[in-house]
């Protein structure tokens, strides 16, 4: 019996209509028992529905269908992992969750990652294809991790710094531009309800750099930090991470910094992180893209206004670049500091593959505070920082997609 949760209020506001007259038909042609339909009141709802679905079920499958986009499928996910109830599970009662996702959100960065769409694609039946995979049962695809601790300071002198909240992404954790779009996109939500939003977010912050410091842990699998070497299309381990030594430490400032887990793109033509297909492995890695000003070489010597101004049209090039099948990997300062495709200049995008990051920002910069999960906005406290290691899933547990 499955479970559905939709969320009326995503993207343009029309799941609930979208299931009654598509989902419920074709479950019904298809003989699928149903066991209650939710619509989610507020935020956080179905995390709670969902987990209570889960925590009375003592057997059968656990399938949800979600009618939503990411923030919501964030919110089951952050609430099932993390409940305790549901880790200490007796082992006769099932534990994987078996996600149906039908995209209803603004974004759909995992359904669109999972279902490339294509030009030709009817938007009903390219919207139908998860129930679709559920019905025939074929394909699954186990969901990896992002968990970030968000960690106060000490409270008083001695004392040890305190584990303010948990979050659970499948998706993007993102601090610097890609954050402060998220962040400002939520006031144009009801004027904007499509993506073009995050455009004239990006717009307001292009300018902006974020200070702290980033450190960057190795994965389980290959025990180092791994830096993306476009000249020979490989990872290669970074030159500071050896096995002894691995952790990486950059220095910011910051013009971009976002991780991804299970994703190339979080939207459907926006290829952000696209080595997550072109060079998939599996095991608990996050793919990271990084950008830092001070690559450019051309910068040195102007005034801190006519840097960011000069450097927000390289920004605006990378993203750019990433809508186009995720080009900007490929960009390189020319020796005048004009961003270019070719040549063998310094790279303009740092893409790391790892097993975590920690971020430490600078306590007078306020954006730098800023945190995306899955483009839910939480805020690191002054003084403390956020951790996010990538978590693989187990084959007994953990959360499925049908595709
Ligand atoms: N009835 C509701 N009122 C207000 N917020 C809600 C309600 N139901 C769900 N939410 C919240 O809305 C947030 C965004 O929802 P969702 O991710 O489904 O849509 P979206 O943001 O438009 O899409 P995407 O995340 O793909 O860009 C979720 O974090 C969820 O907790």
């Amino acid at each position: 019996m499955a479970l559905i949760i939709c969320n009326p209020v995503g993207g343009d506001s029309t799941a609930k209509q979208f299931v009654e007259a598509h989902v419920l038909p074709l479950l019904k042609a298809n003989d699928v028992p149903i066991a209650r339909i939710v619509e989610t009141e507020h935020a956080g709802h179905a995390g709670t529905a969902a987990f209570e679905f889960v925590d009375s079920t003592v057997s059968g499958p656990l399938d949800i269908i979600v009618a939503s986009g990411d923030g919501t499928i964030h919110d089951i996910v952050t609430t099932i992992a993390l409940a305790p109830s549901y880790k200490n599970r007796s082992p006769a009662t099932p534990a994987q969750v078996n996600l149906v996702l039908v995209p209803c959100g603004t974004a759909n960065a995992l359904y669109s990652s999972l279902f490339l769409p294509k030009p030709e694609d009817d938007p009903v039946q390219y919207k139908l294809q998860g129930i679709h995979a559920f019905i025939k049962q074929a394909k699954r695809v186990p969901l990896t991790l992002a968990i970030t601790d968000i960690i106060a300071p000490p409270r008083s002198g001695g004392s040890a710094p305190v584990r303010e909240k948990t979050t659970v992404s499948v998706v993007v954790t993102s601090i610097a531009l890609h954050a402060s779009i998220l962040h400002d996109s939520e006031v144009l939500r009801t004027e904007i309800p499509s993506i073009e939003r995050f455009k004239v977010a990006a717009r307001q912050n292009i300018t902006r750099w974020y200070s702290g410091c980033a450190k960057l842990f190795p994965s389980s699998s290959t025990g180092v930090v791994e830096i993306w070497n476009p000249f020979d299309k490989e990872f290669v381990p970074h030159a500071e991470s050896e096995e002894d030594n691995p952790h990486v430490d950059i220095d910011g400032p910051f013009a971009y910094f976002l991780s991804t887990v299970n994703v190339d793109r979080l939207e459907p033509a926006f290829q952000i992180a696209p080595l997550v297909t072109a060079e998939p492995r599996t095991g608990a890695l996050l793919d990271i893209v990084v950008v830092r000003p001070y690559r450019d070489a051309s910068l040195s010597g102007l005034e801190a206004e006519e840097e960011r101004q000069v450097f927000a049209e390289k920004s605006g090039e990378v993203l750019r670049a990433a809508y186009q099948s995720g080009n900007h990997i490929n960009l390189r300062y020319d020796p005048t500091g004009k961003v270019v495709s070719e040549g063998e200049g310094e790279l303009v995008v740092e893409y790391f593959r790892c097993g975590g990051w920690e971020w430490i920002p600078d306590t007078e910069d306020e954006k730098a505070h800023l945190l995306c999960n899955d483009g839910l906005i939480n805020t690191i406290p002054k003084g403390g920082k956020a951790k996010t290691m990538a978590a693989a899933p187990s084959g007994e547990s953990g959360f499925i997609v049908y595709v």
